[in-house]
């Protein structure tokens, strides 16, 4: 299961390995609702009427209730003032029914995100956003309480498909916050010698070209082409990037940042776009709330137990 293959690279199924899990963490919530009386809670909150946005929120508040978790919706007009976010966000920090907040980004121009960020609890941090949780996930020795749900899902993919990292050459293209930067440290935890490639790097290519494990993560439609990629290397795309197409209905195609076609023939595995890195985050998500929900209720302190 989780693959597949015909000419070159193992097409690695991310869609039927968030399946699997999401069915083992359906087991472990109704394992908590049969011991502890309660079911972990995941507030999704949105600013704004972003039309992406609302598809990924629809897919998580679903994905949550999926699995048996309660799934809390704060949905906000796009005038929203900072100090009303705010409020909504020390709502579900003091609410004992909510083990995981998640903000959706980007938020409208008005809003400082950062300060949005840094107000939601760390033990409900769930998208692993926190500044302390993101530098703890840089220390060594140290594990933060969340870890970011792509990175995490890019990690859970090379695991479960055997792919060795250990000692192995990583290349990390783009250092976003949210996904460059966390899967670079996380890549290092797990012992690889990492690299990290962005729009100032010279010659990206060659470097590209010594990576056993390649995460392509530039946000740059299938800028990653398949004469970069050494043969047999692992190939996990997180690019989702919506490109022109007349022949289809709406007019649009989603890409990732790799060339898949051409990717395909000379990689050893290479993840699709989509149903590759997509499907992973959302089943992160759910894992990183069912991890904060056990720690909530195996605290003697908790206000519900
Ligand atoms: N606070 C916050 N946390 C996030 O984790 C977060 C965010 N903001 N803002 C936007 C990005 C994007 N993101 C995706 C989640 C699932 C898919 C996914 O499941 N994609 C499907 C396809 C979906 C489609 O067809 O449009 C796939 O790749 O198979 C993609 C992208 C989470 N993000």
């Amino acid at each position: 299961m989780g693959s597949s293959s015909c000419e070159g690279a193992v097409v690695i199924d991310g869609k039927a390995i968030a399946n699997s899990i999401h069915q083992e963490i359906a087991q472990e919530v109704s394992y908590l609702w049969n011991n502890y009386g309660r079911v972990p809670g995941l507030a999704v909150v949105i600013v704004g009427d972003r039309k992406d946005s609302q598809t990924y929120v629809r897919m998580k508040r679903k994905a949550c209730t999926e699995v048996g978790m309660k799934s809390i919706s704060v949905d906000l007009p796009g005038d929203a003032s900072e100090e009303t976010i705010l409020d909504h966000v020390m709502e579900l920090n003091a609410d004992p029914e909510v083990h995981g907040i998640l903000v959706q980004l980007p938020l409208p121009k008005h809003v400082n995100e950062e300060r949005i960020l840094n107000a939601i609890s760390i033990e409900k941090d769930v998208d692993g956003f926190h500044p302390l949780n993101i530098g703890k996930l840089c220390m060594k020795g140290r594990e933060p309480l969340f870890v970011p749900c792509t990175p995490k899902g890019c990690i859970e993919l090379l695991l479960r498909m055997e792919i060795p990292i250990k000692g192995k050459r990583a290349v990390v293209v783009g250092r976003s916050n949210i996904v460059g930067l966390p899967v670079a440290m996380l890549l290092n935890k797990y012992d690889a010698t990492v690299s990290i490639v962005h729009s100032s790097t010279t010659d990206c290519k060659s470097l590209v070209k010594e990576a056993d494990i390649v995460i392509a993560a530039a946000g740059q439609a299938e800028m990653v082409k398949g004469d970069w990629i050494k043969p047999g290397a692992a190939v996990i795309d997180v690019g989702t990037n919506y490109v022109k197409d007349p022949t289809k209905k709406s007019g649009q195609r989603l890409v990732g940042d790799v060339d898949f076609t051409e990717a395909k023939k000379v990689a050893g595995w290479i993840t699709p776009v989509p149903g590759g890195v997509g499907p992973m985050t959302i089943a992160m998500l759910l894992k990183n709330t069912l991890e904060g929900a056990k720690r909530a209720f195996s605290q003697p302190e908790d206000s519900n137990a």
